[in-house]
């Protein structure tokens, strides 16, 4: 068998809640590959399916169809090591009655370490987010959200793995930790050679740390290719409008046809258009668009879109 780089690959993935007419399909037939050391990002608006793909991704929801297979994996990393994930806020994760020393002990226990290669690991990851062994001994409650997600951070290393998922892991704190916070991640993946899958709902959080970008909307990936290539190509009409919505953008002139029809908001996974699920708020739908659901396919070298107008 020839080594492979790819580390994590979705292969149609389906996540639904509940069955019958009050099926929710909150991840739809959503195929990704990540790169060993590659950073992919998953951008879309609240409520298109990210948190469902990240939980099945990493183990916590079984998925509805398709599959997830780690193709690069030797077999050799038990269960639950090989994929991690950072939650948005880690307080909530955090035992509230455990100190710190406790719950990333718990996380190092998976390791095939000695004791002493233990501490010395987690001592390395304290240091590289700033921190000294003395807040070993505090409780959660006693750090503020920037320093848990720090912990939160460390204690998800911690356990060896080598994929990591980001949910959204800088939307709760405030701009000014939020690049420090992100700094971090990025020098920890050249250091341990790490792939990261960054969740977000902000196309300005992921400008800068990811290789690739997947856009979701409504439970499908709309759009995906190499990070570099969204800002000079055309892209799907989705995807312009989370651009223009990143501060210091070049805004795109308003597309002949005017505004979007319908508020987001009265779009849902509950209730998805026909057609192309964005085509209600789509200011360049054509009639094909309201019947017609667009496959994901390549539209340059490294660029996928589903999309009729390509
Ligand atoms: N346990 C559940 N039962 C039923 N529906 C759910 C459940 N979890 C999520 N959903 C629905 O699935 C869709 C996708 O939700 P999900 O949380 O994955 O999206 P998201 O993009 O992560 O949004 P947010 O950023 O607001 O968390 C939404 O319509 C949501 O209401």
């Amino acid at each position: 068998m020839q080594p492979t780089d790819i580390v994590l690959k979705a292969d149609r993935v389906g996540v639904t809640y509940g069955s019958g007419h009050k099926a929710v399909h909150a991840v739809h037939e959503v195929s990704l590959e990540l790169k060993r050391g590659e950073t992919l990002a998953i951008v879309g608006e609240s409520g298109c399916g990210k948190s469902s793909l990240a939980r099945a991704l990493v183990g916590l929801t079984d998925p509805t169809s398709g599959a997830i297979t780690f193709p690069a994996d030797t077999g050799t990393a038990p269960d639950g090591t090989r994929i991690q994930m950072v939650f948005q806020d880690p307080f909530s994760s955090f035992n509230p009655r455990k100190r710190i020393r406790r719950s990333i002990a718990d996380a190092l226990a998976l390791l095939d370490k000695s004791e002493a290669e233990k501490i010395a690991f987690r001592d390395h990851l304290l240091e590289k987010v700033g921190f000294g062994p003395e807040v070993l001994d505090r409780f959660p409650h006693e750090f503020s959200g920037g320093q848990r997600q720090r912990l939160g951070i460390v204690r998800a290393l911690a356990t060896g793995a080598r994929i990591i998922v980001f949910d959204e892991p800088v939307s709760a704190l405030d701009v000014s930790v939020q690049a420090q916070i992100l700094n971090m991640i990025a020098d920890m993946q050249a250091e341990l050679g790490l792939s990261y899958v960054f969740i977000s709902h902000d196309l300005a959080v992921v400008k800068h740390i990811a290789d690739r970008i997947a856009i979701m909307y409504l439970g499908r990936v709309v759009e995906e290719g190499a990070r570099a290539s969204f800002w000079s190509d055309s892209s799907h009409p989705y995807s312009q409008i989370l651009m223009d919505a990143v501060p210091g953008a070049e805004q795109t002139p308003e597309p002949e046809g005017g505004a979007p029809v319908v508020d987001a908001s009265e779009v849902t996974a509950m209730a998805p258009p026909p057609g192309c699920v964005f085509h209600p708020r789509c200011a360049l739908r054509k009639p094909v668009c309201e019947t017609k659901v667009p496959v994901l396919r390549d539209e340059a070298d490294d660029r996928r879109i589903a999309c009729h107008l390509f």
